[in-house]
């Protein structure tokens, strides 16, 4: 089974469902001939993955614990390494490729506060046309790089009225808006070597690590913008009417973005321990008006990912701290 992105990302030649390396089978065309569905996790063979792995643990002759996944205008974070060593993904071998702005596109492995850590400086979203297993294949290559803990972070739209923009929500559930349409980054054949054909998603989010987040943000000073809510993934790329923005507020959703939830899932799966956070980088309007400012757009949320990454860093290395000294 090819797990190329000749087959199934932005660029490839064969995008879609089909696959030309697939013994036996006919490249796919809307034009009659048969499509032949690949199963998402099929994409990743457990094969794969390790060899990934073993690329970067190689390379990098470290062995991480925690792995981080950097939201929009986030990179910061993984500017904070030490020693890093770098990897572009264009260089890692069957690794897609960041198409987004405010993503740079690298692998970082290093030190942060004691502990060894790998960093995505740029994830991967459904809307950049891969699939969802693709866009959360890296965390499997962190579980096998040895990761036990996951900080996944991300930019997105404040719902919560009482959100401000440049809070920051710790993220305690999320409803899965790709799931209810029937997708999921565990699509396809289970194997049993990654986790469970179903997995249970309740307490996915690490209670200790958000209250001990919450100690950190009282001893930062910010605690009046931290908030603990729920996130929802959208598709994207386009931003949310004002009738999915009601609904989604009725659901209980607190922050909507396009990333997350499929990382999140695939985490839980592989038994790995989660803390997610949402950096507010606006405020979603849930009437209806004409004014442009209501309107969500890219540069803003770069803008203030921009202002808003000195707390961010420190909360994550603060957060590291702790659990490095906890297991030290
Ligand atoms: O979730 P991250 O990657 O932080 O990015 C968020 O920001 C982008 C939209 O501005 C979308 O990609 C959305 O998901
Ligand atoms: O308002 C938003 N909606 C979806 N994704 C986002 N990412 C940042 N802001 C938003």
């Amino acid at each position: 089974m090819c797990s190329r992105d000749c087959c199934s990302g932005p660029g490839g030649s064969n995008r879609g469902n089909t696959c030309s390396d697939k013994k036996g089978a006919k490249a796919g065309s809307l034009t009659g001939e048969k499509i032949i569905p690949t199963p998402q996790s099929l994409l990743y063979p457990y094969e794969v993955i390790e060899e990934i792995a073993d690329f970067i643990t190689k390379g990098s002759g470290m062995r991480p614990k925690i792995g981080i996944i950097c939201g929009s205008g986030l990179g910061s974070l993984a500017d904070m390494i030490q020693d890093p060593k770098i990897f572009e993904y264009e260089k890692i071998p069957n690794f897609p490729v960041s198409t987004v702005e405010g993503h740079a596109g690298r692998l970082v492995v290093g030190t942060l506060e004691g502990a060894t850590v790998m960093a995505m400086q740029g994830r991967f979203h459904f809307y950049e046309g891969y699939p969802l297993a693709k866009c959360s294949m890296p965390v499997r290559v962190m579980k096998l790089c040895g990761v036990e803990y996951l900080f996944a972070t991300n930019a997105a739209g404040g719902i919560n009225p009482r959100f401000a923009v440049g809070d920051i929500m710790l993220m305690h559930d999320h409803v899965n808006m790709l799931g209810f349409a029937g997708n999921s980054p565990l699509q396809g054949p289970n194997d049993p070597r990654f986790g469970p054909r179903f997995p249970a998603l309740v307490n996915s989010y690490n209670k200790d690590l958000i209250n001990k987040a919450i100690e950190i943000a009282k001893a930062m000073g910010i605690e009046s913008n931290i908030h603990v809510g729920v996130y929802s993934c959208l598709g994207g790329p386009n931003y949310e009417t004002i009738a999915e923005l009601k609904a989604l507020r009725m659901m209980g959703v607190d922050a909507v973005g396009m990333s997350t939830v499929h990382e999140v899932i695939t985490a839980r799966h592989c038994d790995m321990k989660v803390f997610a956070f949402s950096l507010i980088t606006n405020k979603c309007a849930t009437e209806y008006s004409d004014k442009k400012d209501d309107e969500a757009n890219h540069d803003e949320v770069m803008a203030v990912a921009k202002n808003r990454q000195k707390a961010c860093c420190e909360l994550v290395s603060r957060l590291i701290r702790e659990i490095h000294l906890a297991s030290a």
